[in-house]
């Protein structure tokens, strides 16, 4: 029985992928073998030695401790690209707000009491102070793209605006799903010199950190609507206040109040609300759970955010299977096999891949492993986990 914890709300749909018959799956439970997440913070939280993977029903990975996860060779799972489509939606929404002052317009008109030709009255006195101006023929910057950068960039150029983009790392895969008409820039000061639009899609990581700061923000053309679907850290809220008071910015739109927005001026903020719809709930609970299983049955790996993909089928002359995450230096495999061979078992399929700093091992073997062989392979120096799987065919 494999034993799943959840640390926040996932999908009917996706915890639907976990037969009855062999898995256990609870939001409170001792012994987990694997963890499914969302935006929990992960970096205060004492992870059980019982962990083996941890699947994150989402895109950003910066509330989860990946580094010290990869040191104990626990793989970490995410879901590129099954929320794209809901924060594309959400972007579109918030140009259309800014465009169209459509918040303030709608307060205005919920607050007007009397009778309807008194009301009709006050609309058409005061509505001129909500008048907006087309999106077509405006630009739009995006920062960022990936799987949701390309969605926006493609849905504002069918909308009619003029699309510029900039980032430094785009896949080939994301690059050829980018309509042709959306222009590549050079810099971050390029995308915030010439458009109207500004929309951030980068992870939060080291590099991205404050990537708009105050230096920054100087090069925005004055009333810049400036749209953070990413995560806060990747602005410099002060200087977001200061460049909304200059009028250097004319709105910031996010996904994440703060105590400093909350008062702001051209500040409107969305609780954290990118990923929610049904449709991308769905699809990151089904995919998450789908990776998590074909790692706990088959030591298989997709869309791990640090260790390499693999796939082998399991040999079915085998009696079990063994994975290994181990350093990606010289001598492991003969470690490994060596070690193996204490109990003289023959090996009859092999895959090793690597990614950065650390590598996987699977090794499809013709006899049980003892269970005193697999706790010499634990040992091993460079060995950062090891497991037997026995294969359900
Ligand atoms: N608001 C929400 O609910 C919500 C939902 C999903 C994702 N997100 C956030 O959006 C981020 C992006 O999601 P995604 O699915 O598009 O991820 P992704 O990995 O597909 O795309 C990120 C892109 O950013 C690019 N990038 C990295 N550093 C850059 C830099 N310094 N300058 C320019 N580009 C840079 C990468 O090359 C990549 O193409 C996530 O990491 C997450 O933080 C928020
Ligand atoms: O799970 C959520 O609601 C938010 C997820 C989102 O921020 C992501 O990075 O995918």
């Amino acid at each position: 029985m494999y034993k799943i914890l959840t640390l926040n709300n996932i999908a009917v749909a996706g915890l639907a992928r976990f037969p009855r018959e062999s898995y256990e799956v609870a939001s409170e439970m001792q012994h987990p073998d694997a963890v499914l997440v969302r935006s929990f913070d992960m970096h205060r939280w004492d992870c059980p030695d019982t962990v083996k993977a941890i699947g994150r029903a989402g895109a950003g990975v910066n509330n989860i401790p990946v580094a010290s996860f990869t040191q104990r060779g626990i793989p970490v799972f995410n879901t590129p690209g099954a929320n794209a489509n809901a924060v594309k939606e959400l972007v579109l929404s918030g140009l259309f707000i800014a465009a169209r002052n459509l918040l303030s317009a709608a307060a205005f008109t919920q607050q007007l009491t009397g009778t309807d030709q008194h009301i009709n009255e006050q609309v058409e006195q005061l509505k001129k102070q909500f008048v907006g101006f087309e999106l077509a023929g405006r630009t739009l910057g995006v920062i960022g793209l990936g799987a949701i950068g390309v969605k926006v960039a493609n849905a504002a150029e069918a909308l009619g605006m003029n699309v510029i983009g900039y980032d430094p790392h785009i896949t080939v895969s994301n690059a050829w799903k980018l309509s042709a008409n959306v222009k590549n820039v050079s810099s971050v000061e390029e995308v915030l010199r010439k458009s109207e639009f500004v929309s951030l899609h980068v992870p939060l990581v080291d590099g991205t950190r404050q990537l708009l700061n105050a230096d920054r923000l100087e090069h925005a053309k004055t009333g810049l609507v400036l749209l953070n679907f990413s995560r806060q850290a990747i602005v410099d809220e002060t200087a977001v206040c200061a460049a909304l008071n200059k009028g250097k910015l004319s709105h910031y739109i996010c996904d994440f109040p703060s105590n400093q927005l909350q008062q702001q001026k051209g500040v409107i903020t969305f609780p954290h609300l990118g990923a929610s719809t049904r449709e991308a709930e769905e699809n990151c609970a089904v995919m998450v759970a789908d990776q998590i299983r074909q790692f706990l049955e088959q030591g298989l790996i997709s869309y791990s955010v640090n260790f390499p993909d693999m796939d082998m089928p399991i040999n079915e002359s085998c009696a079990c299977r063994l994975f290994v995450a181990n350093a990606n230096v010289p001598h492991m495999i003969e470690r490994i096999s060596s070690t193996v061979a204490r109990d003289n078992v023959n090996i009859v399929d092999m895959l090793n891949r690597s990614r950065g700093d650390v590598a996987c091992t699977l090794l499809d073997l013709a006899t049980p492993l003892s269970e005193a062989t697999l706790a010499v392979l634990k040992n091993t120096e460079g060995v950062l986990s090891a497991r037997v799987l026995t294969p359900n065919y």
